[in-house]
């Protein structure tokens, strides 16, 4: 039996304050996320993070959250459900998140009382960063070093390479252009401080914040910053777009170092400022909709580009539970 974890980054278990402040803990207390020392990291996130933005996040929380849930939760396990039912008897799939429910540790207990031969982990961030996959590895390895039999292991670092990633979203964007005349393609990322990249940078400053991560090299392929640039470029020749009309940024800055940049917000203004007037959106750091793509992208930044004197904003969806994105996974699978 190969077994196949999927994890993606983890949702509070309801959208009301205790339970996104429990969230919000487990998640900052991370040292891949906030990676400052212990102590001071306590004291940021349990004495000012968590109380503070808990109470606002959780109404933010209460928008997206619908029947189902969060769609971060119900999507993953409508994958993990098709991921199963294609790659058939073989293989044992399951669902985890790294933080919240459900847990890593009680989906590795059961794979193992499964005796599998093979355990292949596929994190759910399509660009590596220290702060996402590395941090789900570092969590694979903590809870599988007691293992008496330890199975082949393959992880699958990263995806955005997949020739099929980029011909979804450039699908779906075409959906929408069949109405609209974009006058430009915004390509928004998850953000981390430029000191995540600063730190993975073993072969000694080859990233620079520039021009360096405009290809991917032997060098810098574990760049975040370059593979979503790589990212970009593989969406925009899939969609045949020219140069100029499309572009990088980075969002959800927290705290007053620099974060990777030029940061969405401000690029929007920028953009208007230039006369854009017709934006397609995109959130390629994320599988699934959730509060930084739903909510951030598709409301807060309309907003602002809408107040800045912008006509039409519109944001391209997430894989979800989409069969192309199952069948990425499937391809994934097989060759790892
Ligand atoms: C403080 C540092 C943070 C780093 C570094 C970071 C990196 C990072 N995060 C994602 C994906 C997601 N982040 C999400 C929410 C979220 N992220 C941070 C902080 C950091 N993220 C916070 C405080 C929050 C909560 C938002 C809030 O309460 O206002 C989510 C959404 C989860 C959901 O339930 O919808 C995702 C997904 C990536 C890919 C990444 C690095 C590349
Ligand atoms: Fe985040
Ligand atoms: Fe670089």
């Amino acid at each position: 039996m190969i077994g196949v974890l999927l994890v993606n980054l983890g949702t509070p278990d309801n959208p009301k304050t205790p339970a996104v402040r429990k969230y919000l803990r487990e998640f900052l207390m991370d040292g891949r996320v906030i990676d400052i020392p212990y102590i001071f990291r306590s004291l940021l996130v349990n004495g000012i993070i968590a109380p503070f933005r808990a109470p606002k996040s959780a109404k933010i929380y209460q928008e997206l959250w619908d029947e189902r849930g969060s769609p971060l939760k119900y999507y993953g396990e409508d994958v993990a459900r098709d991921l199963q039912a294609s790659l058939g008897d073989g293989y044992y799939v399951r669902l985890a998140m790294r933080y919240q429910s459900p847990d890593m540790k009680s989906a590795l207990a059961d794979m193992q009382s499964k005796g599998l031969k093979k355990l292949i982990i596929i994190p759910f961030f399509p660009q590596y960063a220290s702060a996402t996959t590395g941090s789900v590895y570092e969590r694979v390895m903590e809870l599988m070093k007691d293992w008496q039999v330890m199975p082949d292991l393959s992880l699958v670092s990263y995806f955005y390479d997949h020739p099929d990633f980029a011909k979804y979203f450039a699908a779906k964007a075409a959906n929408y252009q069949k109405d609209v005349d974009f006058d430009y393609y915004l390509f928004s990322y998850h953000g981390v401080p430029e000191r995540h990249i600063r730190k993975g940078d073993y072969s000694k400053n080859t990233c620079v914040f520039g021009t360096c991560c405009e290809t991917i090299t032997e060098k810098n392929h574990g760049c975040y910053r370059a593979q979503c640039h790589e990212t970009t470029r593989r969406i925009a020749a899939e969609m045949g777009l020219k140069p100029g009309t499309f572009g990088t940024a980075f969002q959800s800055r927290l705290g007053r170092d620099p974060w990777l940049q030029p940061y969405t917000d401000e690029t929007i203004k920028k953009l208007v400022g230039e006369g854009k007037k017709k934006i397609l959106a995109f959130s390629p750091a994320f599988v699934a909709d959730c509060l930084e793509t739903t909510i951030e992208v598709g409301e807060e930044y309309k907003e602002l580009f809408e107040e800045a004197g912008g006509e039409h904003w519109q944001l391209v969806e997430s894989l979800n539970n989409s069969p192309e994105w199952v069948g990425i996974l499937e391809d994934l699978v097989k060759k790892s």
